[in-house]
């Protein structure tokens, strides 16, 4: 299988406000270096560098006006005179009646976001761009006759929405990946999120359309991050309806029920008839997970590859979260082994 990865994810290094202080985040550059060099090691494929991409490609799946932030922010935080990490510190919640984008950039963070897990800082947006890049760059071989290509995302992106970071994420690769596949002539994309955490922002940018169909498999937000998205009840809206299904599950989850909601996810999947598939990868469902609270174990990701292959369309994965830094390569790379049969 092939990999797509990129060296600029390095330019990225955040920090995180966790319980009530701020710490080098979980999300660290050590994550994507792993997972290659298990990719390296298990002999995957051929790993290949991101082409560029404009702008322009990520809009679609996000407004210009956000992707314009993103690409600004960091000058327009320095030019305050501040050196540190661009963080919001309010937001535009109910009750507070202004719709405007605010011309500060204080105001413009809590705008387009939704926590202060997405830290801007020098190298974010070059390291952000060289990640959707890489899975703009894994839709484009799909397209080329490939049945599986990996995209090594960092930082990964299923929690951005339409118009806002957060979570780790800033602009939505398994996202941007789905609507190129669309403007390349796809009728139907599904997009399985396997990530422990609900996709809140890949369900906000499809949630309104039927050419892309959602299914997550993620911790009851109820008493899991995010928290006000993934409940069963989100089943999408206007065109949307229908195309949106969240399968939540309680925290101790292991692979019996794990996999009872992998097949009910295929199941509407296969009776979407997807042209291309894309595979939202976390593997922070694992046991040792330090943010967690579900108790997969390694063997279990080789099931997971094959169930999913067994769904028999091009499927992309991207990567998105899984923070037990010693097995997330073992892992990760356990799904792609599963898919290509290598058990
Ligand atoms: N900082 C709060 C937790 C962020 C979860 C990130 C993640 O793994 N999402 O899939
Ligand atoms: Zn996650």
């Amino acid at each position: 299988m092939l990999t797509v990865y990129s060296s600029d994810h390095r330019l990225h290094h955040g920090v995180e406000l966790k319980d009530g202080a701020i710490s080098a985040s979980f999300e660290k550059p050590e994550r994507a270096e792993t997972v290659l060099a298990r990719v390296k090691t298990v002999g995957l494929g051929d790993i290949i560098a991101p082409r560029s991409y404009e702008h322009s490609d990520y809009v679609g799946a996000h407004s210009e006006r956000y992707v314009e932030f993103l690409a600004n922010a960091w000058s327009e935080w320095t030019a305050t005179g501040r050196t540190s990490q661009a963080l919001p510190l309010v937001w535009p919640i109910r009750g507070l009646p202004s719709t405007e984008v605010p011309q500060f950039i204080d105001g413009k963070l809590g705008f387009f976001s939704m926590d202060a897990g997405s830290p801007i800082n020098e190298g974010t947006w070059e390291a952000v761009c060289s990640s959707a890049n890489s899975a703009l760059t894994g839709v484009d071989r799909l397209s080329s006759g490939m049945r599986g290509v990996f995209a090594l995302c960092r930082p990964p992106g299923h929690h951005a929405g339409r118009e806002y970071t957060g979570g780790y994420c800033y602009l939505n690769n398994a996202a941007i990946a789905a609507q190129r596949c669309i403007q390349q002539g796809a009728k139907r994309v599904a997009v399985l999120d396997i990530d422990f955490h609900h996709g809140n922002g890949t369900q906000d940018i499809f949630y309104d359309r039927s050419d892309v169909l959602f299914v997550s498999i993620h911790g009851d937000p109820a008493v899991c991050y995010p928290y006000f998205s993934g409940h069963a009840d989100e089943r999408g809206m206007g065109q949307g309806e229908g195309f949106n299904l969240n399968l939540p599950l309680p925290k101790g989850t292991a692979m019996a029920e794990f996999e009872a909601a992998l097949f009910d996810a295929s199941a509407t999947i296969a009776r979407y008839k997807a042209d291309a598939l894309i595979v939202s990868l976390g593997v922070d469902t694992f046991e040792g997970d330090p943010i967690s609270h579900f108790r997969l174990r390694s063997p279990d990701y080789l099931r997971i590859g094959e169930m999913i292959e067994g769904l028999g369309v091009p499927t992309l994965f991207v990567m998105e979260g899984g923070y037990m830094v010693d097995e997330i390569g073992l892992n990760a790379v356990n799904v792609l082994l599963g898919f290509e049969g290598r058990t």
